[in-house]
């Protein structure tokens, strides 16, 4: 295959003797087989990517992507856009929901502007990457330019770039951008080339009528965009966002880089999505948090093949899903890697 786009490169190989060895082990560590459920499959899956039986995580990294959304000119979110900047503070502040549990993980957070409507360049703390002052409004025009699509995925692949650097060896991707349900569920819907309305669901609130409303605005939208969006990244570029692309590039980048990722909701999910499909070897560096209540995320679960780790009708974004399945993910290498087995134990083994 011709490569003409970084994104195309090779992900980095899976050990299957590794994963192999840590199949043996949880054999014989002193449980029945099987009986650890999904925690097993867990620390068989960081064997393979880590190339240890006895794998380990000591640097778990989010990084928070902004970007707002033309689209809520139409009224799509039950808040107003001035709070994807008044959040970017309150992330760097300490105060958000992805704050408090990368501080409860003793994981790194990082916050990148990827382009807001407000102001939002004099903010300390934050990455400044605006690509441009939010997308426009993709009911009536693209999202963004092919060009802005490229420099938006690129800031993602950035961010790997620097936590590879710093020994990152579990990546979360996090959003925040008001109307960026509108975005994930136009996305979606013509990536998995499913009817929006099977999709949208309330975001931040939207309810009765004005979810009606929501649900009518996406459709038209789709219905403007489907003969333009012939691939992955012509549809990106038509309905989506800076920071859905932005954690499409570092979920790609983390592949090639062999960097695991726990996926987020429904928004991180429709980037994981569009990933997959412009290169497939990222799915195999990819676990799934947990299952948001926002009606579409079961639709890409689907096609992604995802096994949620949790589910508590949690419906925030910001990584918070991910952030929260990060204790069991330690949990399971935790008794893969110190569990006693039969031999040692002196525990009789079953036939
Ligand atoms: C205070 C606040 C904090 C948030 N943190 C994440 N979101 C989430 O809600 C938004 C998407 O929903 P919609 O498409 O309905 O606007 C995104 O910013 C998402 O990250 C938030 C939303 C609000 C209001
Ligand atoms: O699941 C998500 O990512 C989500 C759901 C609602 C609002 N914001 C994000």
């Amino acid at each position: 295959m011709t490569v003409e786009f970084w994104w195309q490169q090779a992900t980095a190989p899976l050990s299957a003797e590794t994963q192999q060895q840590a199949l043996e082990r949880q054999s014989q560590l002193t449980k029945p087989p099987g009986s650890l459920g999904q925690l097993e499959d867990i620390a068989v899956a960081f064997a393979a990517w880590q190339g240890q039986v006895k794998p380990q995580i000591n640097n778990p990294q989010c990084v928070v992507f902004a970007g707002d959304h033309g689209v809520v000119a139409q009224g799509v979110s039950a808040f107003p856009q001035a709070v994807t900047v008044e959040m970017l503070k309150n992330f760097v502040a300490g105060g958000a929901a992805i704050s408090v549990l990368a501080r409860f993980h003793t994981m790194g957070l990082s916050v990148v502007n990827c382009g807001t409507a407000f102001p939002a360049d004099q903010l300390s703390g934050v990455i400044q990457r605006a690509v441009m002052s939010g997308t426009n409004d993709f009911s009536q025009q693209a999202a963004m330019s092919n060009t802005q699509a490229l420099q938006a995925l690129q800031i993602g692949a950035e961010q790997i770039d620097r936590l590879h650097g710093e020994g990152c060896d579990l990546f979360i991707a996090g959003e925040m951008g008001i109307g960026n349900t509108s975005a994930a569920s136009c996305l979606s819907a013509l990536l998995l080339k499913q009817d929006v309305n099977a999709l949208v669901g309330p975001g931040t609130g939207v309810q009765g009528e004005a979810l009606s409303h929501k649900q009518q605005i996406l459709a038209q939208s789709c219905e403007r965009a489907r003969t333009l969006a012939d691939s992955p990244l012509a549809a990106l570029e038509q309905l989506g966002g800076l920071e859905i692309a932005a954690m499409a590039g570092a979920y790609l980048r983390a592949a090639q880089l062999g960097i695991p990722v726990l996926v987020d909701g429904f928004i991180a999910s429709s980037a994981a999505l569009l990933a997959v499909q412009l290169n497939a070897g990222t799915r195999d560096w990819m676990l799934f948090g947990h299952s948001s209540a926002e009606p579409g995320h079961r639709a890409l679960l689907t096609a992604l093949d995802g096994k949620p780790l949790v589910q508590l009708g949690m419906r925030l974004g910001e990584g918070s899903g991910a952030a929260v399945a990060v204790g069991l993910v330690q949990q399971a290498l935790a008794l893969h890697n110190q569990m006693a087995t039969f031999a040692e134990a002196a525990v009789q083994s079953g036939n």
